[in-house]
């Protein structure tokens, strides 16, 4: 936030209270704002205006809001005050139509619909303060919740610097007003605050000047701290200040947190008409916006947060992938009781069995490669497509090194067996999907399944004491290659992203793809005893 030059209508570190009635002291003129209109009465679904500014990149300004209220249950309205041209990097120009036709949107919207809620955003200049301020004293909404936006994050101006005088004098009209450190410090006319007391104690200063109540936010604050708190000078919470506590999130999505912490505010309100209770039901919506932001991809500067994240009901890092592993288990299982598997880590499996099994994965290792080509040809991301082209190319140099040593000694029929040949065109169909999330689920057993399965039977070998005279100790050797691991990993985590940024209509069907090649495993290793 790039410090403003302002003049404050207080001299620093004046008591706010304590100053002589003045036309500049808006809050020693109007003693008795007209705050709000009667009784308020609490809606299930609140009718919420947002008047404010259009980010036309969709992050702040009514984009942000709309998506808020209708987040937190509303139904949201907008009166537009001015167009911007913005994106996640910053703002490119400010146009504010005439104040006139502002007035006259907010004279159709009240005319017509009772507003229990207005949330009020970017105004521009004095002459869009004073329209908004005239429909305030004569609608008189139950909830007002005013934002006083001056500056964007990137540093760009939003209010002009001359209007500032008139955006204090609406000050008193808000129930709640929401600044930024950078805003709350221009509004008391101090320096920036230092903490987090620092903070809360202007925020003291602004609610006794006003009579509003105060929301101190801590999103610049330094640290891994992000608290809130309502501020009230006036008695109307439990305390004077009540905290809500909260870890920072660390991302650098944080366009239009403001935006939407007040108009989700505005609507919370009026479901709950209670400061405290909308700030408990707001802030943890907040944060989960903020956590799932990655998973839009908006823009290459400061990105949106996620509003509607609690009904996309997006897995947390490594959750999908944990699912994947538990419907997997069943099969490792079944896997470690093959005989197959028990012979090759004894060393009794017959040379046929064993014979037959590398001439079928030299065979299968053909079909996997061609798929992990195709995994690689739909992947999202460079690091990706790289990913799946590398394993693609080490499946094609694994299997002619099998040729050479392995299968160069043996005398071995190397027809396609009908576990092989089910098995590749079951990860063909994946493929021909077109779904790269539920390709991606089903090339991932072959690498799991088999490097689990490898180094347990390597620990087994090196418990028994690596003996030499093993038929087996090469292979089981090269089972455990590290390696081989890594890229285990790597795979797993990149299932886990596409599963992250799938639907929960593909996640289903990465789960079907994954347990069906996982039961292939187990058939692939009991094939040798069957097939052989
Ligand atoms: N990185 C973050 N982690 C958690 N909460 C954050 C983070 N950044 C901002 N917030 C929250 O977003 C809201 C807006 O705060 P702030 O960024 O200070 O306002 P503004 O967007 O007006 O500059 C506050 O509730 C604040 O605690
Ligand atoms: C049109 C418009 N209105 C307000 C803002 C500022 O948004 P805010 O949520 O206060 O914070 P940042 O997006 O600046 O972090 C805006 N950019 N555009």
């Amino acid at each position: 936030m790039s410090p403003l030059a302002s003049t404050s209508v207080l001299p620093p570190a004046t008591p706010l209270a304590a100053l002589p009635e003045t036309p500049a002291n808006p809050a020693a003129v109007r003693p008795a704002p007209v705050r709000s209109s009667a009784v308020q009465v609490l809606r299930d679904v609140p009718r919420v205006l947002s008047i404010a500014g259009s980010d036309p990149s969709g992050g702040a300004g009514i984009q942000a809001d709309l998506k808020s209220i209708a987040a937190l249950g509303g139904y949201g309205m907008a009166a537009i005050t001015a167009l911007t041209v913005q994106n996640t990097q910053g703002v490119r120009a400010v146009h504010v139509p005439p104040a006139s036709f502002l007035g006259q949107q907010l004279e159709a919207i009240s005319d017509d619909i009772t507003i229990d809620a207005v949330k009020i955003g970017m105004l521009g200049d004095a002459a869009v303060i004073g329209v908004v301020r005239d429909w305030l004293e004569k609608v008189r909404p139950a909830v007002v919740v005013l934002d006083p936006v001056m500056v964007a994050t990137s540093g760009d101006r939003l209010l002009q610097e001359s209007a500032e005088a008139a955006l204090r004098e609406l000050l008193p009209l808000a129930d709640l007003i929401t600044p930024n450190l950078a805003e709350l410090a221009i509004l008391v006319g101090e320096p920036q605050a230092r903490d987090w007391p620092d903070a809360l104690r202007q925020g003291q200063r602004l609610s006794a000047a006003t009579g509003a109540t105060v929301l101190v936010k801590g999103g610049h604050l330094d640290g891994g701290a992000c608290p809130d708190a309502l501020v009230n000078a006036a008695g109307l919470l439990t305390r004077e200040v009540v905290e809500v506590s909260g870890d920072r999130i660390p991302t650098r999505n944080s366009h239009g947190t403001g935006c939407s912490l007040s108009s989700a505010m505005a609507t919370a309100q009026a479901r709950l008409g209670d400061w405290e209770a909308a700030l408990r039901k707001v802030k943890p919506w907040l944060v989960g916006a903020l956590q799932a932001s990655d998973q839009l991809e908006v823009g290459g500067g400061n990105g949106p947060i996620n509003h509607f994240h609690h009904l996309q009901q997006v897995p947390a890092a490594g959750e999908f992938a944990e699912t994947l592993r538990r419907a997997s288990e069943p099969d490792l299982e079944a896997i470690y009781g093959l005989d197959f598997i028990r012979g090759l880590a004894a060393g009794t499996l017959s040379e046929e069995q064993f014979a037959y099994y590398l001439a079928q994965d030299a065979i299968y290792l053909n079909g996997y490669s061609r798929v992990l080509a195709r995994a690689s040809a739909l992947a999202p991301t460079e690091a990706a497509q790289t990913f799946w082209a590398k394993s693609a190319r080490q499946c094609l140099e694994v299997e002619s090194e099998l040729h050479r040593t392995w299968l160069s000694t043996r005398t071995v029929d190397s027809a396609l067996g009908p576990v092989t040949k089910s098995y590749v065109d079951h990860l063909l169909a994946a493929s021909a999907s077109g779904s790269y999330a539920v390709l991606v689920a089903a090339v991932l057993p072959c690498f799991w399944l088999y490097a689990e399965v490898g180094q347990t039977l390597h620990a087994e070998f090196l418990a028994a004491g690596s003996p030499a005279a093993h038929p087996y100790a090469d292979w089981l050797r090269a089972y455990a290659d590290e390696d081989f691991a890594q890229a285990t990993r790597d795979a797993i985590a990149l299932a886990d992203d596409a599963g992250r940024s799938a639907s929960a209509d593909e996640r289903a069907a990465m789960l079907v793809a994954f347990r069906q090649s996982s039961r292939f495993e187990v058939e692939f290793f009991d094939a040798p005893r069957i097939h052989s």
